[in-house]
């Protein structure tokens, strides 16, 4: 907690997607410790509960008004996590996508250059092929959706920038936030069961779980140590979603009968998904001092949001 610097002398945080899961969790987690003047933007209203910061509403597709936030508040940071995060969509609605994580990118990256900010990019494993796993920084990018490509692409626009810039990437995000656009799959397979439905969950496709606020930690890691270069931020455990979905059934008591195991030849969904992804994550452990929650102890904390959201 270091609230007692004034609030002149404190460096400017700006980021991008405050409505969404991780944006939120950055939010609630760079107010609480103060170190930051933080400028939290989003497309439309503000939809966080709290105060202590500064909301900016910004169309990141309106380059101007990016280009004059930019250059007015003069952020000495700047986390980018806002994006089009529907995959199945980004695969139907292409241009859409491409204007959402590229076009809307380039524009903020090179206000960032103009500036010298920090950049920090939240990037995904779905920029990988899936072909073997789990990967570590080094691993070489072949996305196999339209999603993973636009976000590869603006991976590549953010290491050619001429200002200090990250990447923090991330697998399969998961946690509880306000009025969110989408759901994910601890609260997908969470609330199905206790709809008594059932649900097809697959085997193969391999992924290190993150819970929200430990990928919002890692980010604020970079920014506080002025860190450069890539950077995968996740969960420490492989799992496969059937794993998941079994692991959040026997924590919250539900009837696991309702989970059948299928695999992705037979489960399609519009996009294809990587199979074998998830991430090494020494580096940051190494550098950073990154260190996630178990799967287990994050939906234990999960499990006390809901309650504390319903009472
Ligand atoms: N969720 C996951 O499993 C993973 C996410 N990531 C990456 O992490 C980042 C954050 O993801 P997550 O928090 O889950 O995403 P969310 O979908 O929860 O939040 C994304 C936010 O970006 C905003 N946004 C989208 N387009 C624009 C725009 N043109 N102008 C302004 N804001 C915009 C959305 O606004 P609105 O609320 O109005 O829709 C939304 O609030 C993304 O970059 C994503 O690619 C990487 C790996 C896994
Ligand atoms: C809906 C559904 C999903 N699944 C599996 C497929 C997939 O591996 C996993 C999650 O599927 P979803 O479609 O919910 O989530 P998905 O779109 O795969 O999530 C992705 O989001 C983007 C933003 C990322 O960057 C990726 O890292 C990844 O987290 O669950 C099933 O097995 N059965 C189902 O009925």
């Amino acid at each position: 907690m270091d609230t007692n610097i004034p609030m002149s002398n404190k460096k400017k945080l700006f980021l991008t997607g405050a409505n969404g899961l991780l944006g939120q969790k950055l939010v609630s987690q760079l107010v609480e410790a103060g170190e930051f003047e933080v400028f939290a933007s989003g497309r439309g209203e503000c939809r966080l509960p709290e105060g202590g910061f500064t909301y900016i509403s910004l169309d990141l597709e309106d380059a101007n008004a990016v280009k004059e936030a930019i250059q007015g508040l003069s952020p000495d940071v700047i986390i980018h996590g806002a994006a089009m995060t529907h995959v199945d969509q980004c695969e139907l609605n292409q241009d859409a996508c491409y204007q959402a994580n590229v076009v809307a990118t380039e524009t903020l990256a090179k206000a960032a250059e103009a500036i010298g900010a920090h950049f920090i990019f939240v990037s995904t494993d779905f920029i990988f092929s899936g072909e073997e796993g789990p990967l570590a920084e080094d691993a070489i990018p072949a996305p196999v959706n339209y999603y993973g490509e636009t976000k590869e692409e603006a991976e590549k626009l953010v290491m050619n920038l001429k200002t200090p810039w990250a990447i923090a990437r991330t697998v399969l995000v998961f946690g509880i936030a306000h009025d969110l656009s989408r759901s994910n799959i601890v609260l997908w397979v969470k609330g199905s069961l206790e709809a008594g439905k059932e649900i097809q969950v697959v085997d193969d496709q391999f992924r290190t779980p993150t819970l929200a606020e430990d990928l919002a930690a890692g980010c604020i890691l970079i920014a506080k140590k002025g860190a450069t270069g890539i950077y995968h931020i996740s969960g420490d455990e492989l799992m496969t979603p059937y794993q998941m979905a079994l692991e959040v059934a026997d924590y919250f008591d539900l009837n696991k009968d309702l989970i059948k195991r299928t695999d992705s030849t037979k489960f399609t969904q519009p996009a294809k998904r990587p199979l074998k992804t998830g991430f090494i994550i020494e580096k940051a452990r190494k550098e950073l001092g990154f260190e996630p929650k178990t799967f287990r102890t994050a939906i234990g904390i999960l499990s006390k949001q809901i309650i504390l959201a319903r009472s």
